[in-house]
C-alpha cells in the first residue's frame, strides 16, 4: 500500500521511528499520509511497549506541507468536500499530537512548512539543525496559517506569530530555538548517535529524554541579520489592530531608518493575498485567549470557507501561482486590503451554513489535554 512506504516505520526497542517518505515532494504530507499517522499515533498511545515516537523526514526536507495540488483539483472539479475530508483528519492528527501522552521527538533536519509544523510543533520536543528553515507560506498561497498555528504562533515572544504567520519570513534553526518554536538545537552531523541513544530509553518520562537531548545540545549564534534581534520593531508595528495599520506602521519605519529586512517585510505583505492576511491576523489573535483544540475547531470553519471559495478564490490562484505554473504572480481577489472588507472577514469564523452534511469538526476529549509550551525556554 502507497501510504505504506509513504510513512515508513522502524521498531526499535521501546522506540518507533516514523519517517515521511516522499522526498520528491519534499515529503508534502497527502491524504494517505496523513491516515497513517493517525492510526500510527492512536494505536502507539494504546500500547504499553511503546514509549517514545520519532518522527523525521527522508532526503532535504522534513516535510514541505500539505500535499496542495490534489486539493486544489477537486476544488476545481467543485468537489471541496474531499478537502474538507483531507482537512478534518489533518486537524486531528494535530490535535492527537498536541494531546499526546507520551513524548514525541521531531527531527526538523532540513524544510518545515506549513502542515509540516503542524505535525511537529505541537509535539513535545522539536529538534533543529543548521539545515533547518522554517516558514508559514500560506499567506502567499491564498490560504492562512492553519495546523493549530493560531495556538503556537500567538504564543510566541510578544508579535513575533504575527511576523511569522503574514509574512511567511523564513527563520532558520537557530532563530526557531531562539523563539521557542524548537526546544533543542543539534549538529546534523550527531543525529545518528543522538537517535541510537534515544532508543535506548526505555520510559515515557520526558525528564529522560531531556537528559539524552541535552547531551547533544549545540548552542549557535544567531545571524547578525535576524530578524529576532527585531522584535521592538516587530512589536511597535505587528500589535496594531489591522493589517493596513500594520503595513503603514512599517512604512513608517522604513521613512525613519530604512534598512532591508523592513523593505523586505513590507514587500512579503503586499504580495500575498489581502484576503488571506485579514483572516490570518483575526485567526492568531482570537487564537491568543482559545486552546488548541478551539483553535482547531475555528480554523476547520475558516478553511472549509476557503475552499468552498464562496468569498475568494485565492487558494487556486495561489497554488497555481506558487506550485503550478511557479510563475510566483498570483492575481488575487479582492487585489485591495481595504476591499476585503470587515463582514467578509466574519463570514470566514461562521459555520459554513446551508450545506448538508457540513459539520464542525468534532474533537473527542483526551485524557492529558496539556496545552505544550511553546515559547520560553523549556
Ligand atoms: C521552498 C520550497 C519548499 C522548496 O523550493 P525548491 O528547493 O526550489 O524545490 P521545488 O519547489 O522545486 O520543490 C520540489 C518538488 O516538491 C514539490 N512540492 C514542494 N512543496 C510541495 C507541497 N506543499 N505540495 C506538493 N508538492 C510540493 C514541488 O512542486 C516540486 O515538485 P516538482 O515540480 O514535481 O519537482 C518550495 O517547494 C515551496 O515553496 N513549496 C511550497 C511550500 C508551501 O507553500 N507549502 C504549503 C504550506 S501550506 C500547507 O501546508 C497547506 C496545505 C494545503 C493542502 C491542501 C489544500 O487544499 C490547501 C492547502
Amino acid at each position: 500500500m502507497a501510504s505504506q512506504s509513504q510513512v515508513l516505520v522502524e521498531e526499535k526497542s521501546s522506540v518507533r521511528i516514523l519517517t515521511l517518505n516522499r522526498p520528491k515532494q519534499l515529503n508534502a504530507l497527502c491524504f494517505n499520509m496523513i491516515s497513517r499517522l493517525l492510526q500510527l499515533f492512536l494505536a502507539y498511545e494504546e500500547d504499553p511497549s511503546v514509549k517514545l515516537v520519532i518522527l523525521k523526514g527522508q532526503g532535504r526536507a522534513f516535510c514541505a506541507g500539505g500535499d496542495v495540488p490534489p486539493v486544489v483539483n477537486n476544488i476545481v472539479q467543485g468537489k471541496w468536500r474531499l478537502g474538507a475530508d483531507f482537512f478534518r483528519d489533518q486537524y486531528t492528527l494535530n490535535y492527537v499530537m498536541a494531546t499526546y501522552s507520551k513524548p514525541q521527538v521531531s527531527i526538523l533536519n532540513g524544510i518545515v512548512m506549513g502542515a509540516g509544523a503542524g505535525v511537529s510543533i505541537h509535539g513535545r520536543f522539536r529538534i533543529a539543525t543548521e539545515n533547518t528553515v522554517f516558514a508559514m507560506p500560506e499567506t502567499a498561497l491564498g490560504l492562512f496559517p492553519d495546523v493549530g498555528a493560531s495556538y503556537f504562533l500567538s504564543r510566541l515572544p510578544g508579535f513575533f506569530g504575527e511576523y511569522v504567520g503574514l509574512t511567511g519570513a523564513r527563520l532558520d534553526g537557530a532563530e526557531m530555538l531562539a523563539c521557542g518554536l524548537a526546544t533543542h538545537f543539534v549538529l546534523s552531523s550527531s543525529l545518528d548517535a543522538l537517535e541510537a541513544d534515544l532508543c535506548k530509553v526505555g520510559s515515557s518520562d520526558p525528564s529522560f529524554v531531556s537528559t539524552i537531548l541535552d547531551a547533544y545540545t549545540h548552542h549557535p549564534y544567531l545571524k547578525q541579520k535576524s530578524a529576532y534581534y527585531r522584535l521592538d520593531v516587530i512589536d511597535r508595528c505587528f500589535s496594531r489592530r489591522t493589517v493596513e495599520e500594520i503595513i503603514s506602521a512599517l512604512e513608517r519605519e522604513a521613512t525613519q531608518e530604512p534598512d532591508d529586512w523592513i523593505l523586505t517585510t513590507i514587500r512579503a505583505l503586499k504580495k500575498s493575498s489581502p484576503s488571506s492576511l485579514k483572516i490570518s491576523l483575526r485567526s492568531i489573535r482570537e487564537g491568543r485567549l482559545q486552546g488548541v483544540g478551539q483553535c482547531l475547531i475555528r480554523e476547520y470553519r475558516m478553511v472549509c470557507h476557503v475552499m468552498k471559495g464562496d468569498l475568494s478564490k485565492d487558494l487556486v490562484e495561489g497554488c497555481r501561482a506558487i506550485l503550478i505554473d511557479k510563475d510566483r504572480n498570483p492575481k488575487w481577489k479582492p487585489k485591495r486590503l481595504e476591499d476585503m472588507k470587515d463582514n467578509m472577514v466574519d463570514q470566514y469564523f461562521e459555520r459554513v451554513e446551508e450545506e448538508e452534511r457540513w459539520e464542525d469538526l468534532k474533537l473527542s476529549p483526551r485524557n492529558n489535554l496539556r496545552a505544550s509550551k511553546i515559547a520560553a525556554k523549556l
